[in-house]
């Protein structure tokens, strides 16, 4: 599903500030996994999202998603096939927009509209269903603005809206970092039930090495611009927090055990 061949991203190349942020990173996903990625400050966790993202060129390598060459395709046109939840949660949702609005921006991203405005009463009704299953009574709130829901619902409409129109591949950096708690348990349940199914595959960067463990199939811990552990099957069943800190030196100012 993803295929990612020596992928290379050098920072202000030729100077003095010069750094490679990702070094020849070979990552392959099948359809249907769910990766968590751990690692410590600047080992290039977000760079690896930014560039499978389009954010920044690569530097070297290459990058196919479902049979896609998509290495230089612009950001614009990635999005078509990648969601991303972001660690803010007011980043994901226009404030001043209804939560049905945000939800019919996010849901028609790929289809044509032709000339008909505003919400279909066929895309309420659906987006109504649908919400009911986040179990947050948002679905009886559709028409209030996005502003006025806290931070946990926020970030849940924002997941929801980056899966609402079938991605390929679903990018979430750091996205329960700044939720109290409940809310995070809450966003990462979520995260689960809607990355189960074969038609999409997920990369979650936590630093909460607990749940690295925990969410998902698979876990690879960057170091350096490289993947220097890559967890699944029986291995990453065996492997605990401690353990992970133990063997490598994990060092994350936000990192939570
Ligand atoms: N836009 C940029 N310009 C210059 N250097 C950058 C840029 N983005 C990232 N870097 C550098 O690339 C390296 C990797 O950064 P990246 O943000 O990918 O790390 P990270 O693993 O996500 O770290 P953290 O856990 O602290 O968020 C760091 O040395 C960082 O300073």
């Amino acid at each position: 599903m993803l295929d990612i061949k020596g992928l290379t991203k050098i920072f202000s190349p030729g100077t003095i500030n010069e750094k490679t942020a990702l070094d020849h990173v070979d990552l392959s996903l099948a359809p249907g996994d769910f990766v968590t990625i751990i690692g410590s400050n600047g080992a290039g966790k977000s760079t690896l999202m930014n560039c499978i993202a389009g954010v920044h060129p690569a530097d070297g390598g290459t990058i196919v998603l479902d049979g896609q060459d998509i290495t230089r395709l612009p950001e614009h046109k990635r999005a078509k096939q990648i969601g991303r939840v972001f660690q803010d949660p007011l980043k994901g949702t226009a404030f001043d927009m209804t939560i049905e609005e945000n939800l019919s921006i996010a849901y028609n991203k790929n289809r044509s509209r032709g000339l008909q405005w505003g919400i279909s009463r066929k895309d309420r009704e659906l987006f109504r269903e649908k919400l009911r299953l986040l179990d947050m009574g948002l679905e009886d709130r559709m028409k209030e603005k996005a502003r006025l829901l806290s931070g946990g619902q926020r970030q849940a409409l924002t997941l929801f809206m980056a899966v609402i129109a079938d991605p390929k591949l679903l990018l979430l950096d750091e996205h329960t970092a700044a939720l109290d708690p409940a809310a995070a348990r809450k966003v990462l349940e979520l995260t689960d039930r809607f990355s189960e199914g074969e038609d999409m595959c997920t990369l979650m960067i936590t630093h909460n090495m607990k749940a690295a463990l925990e969410h998902g199939n698979r876990t690879i811990l960057m170091m350096d611009g490289k993947i220097a552990l890559d967890l699944q099957g029986t291995e990453r069943e065996a492997m605990t927090v401690e353990k992970l800190i133990e063997k490598f030196e994990i060092n994350n100012d936000r990192m939570l055990l």
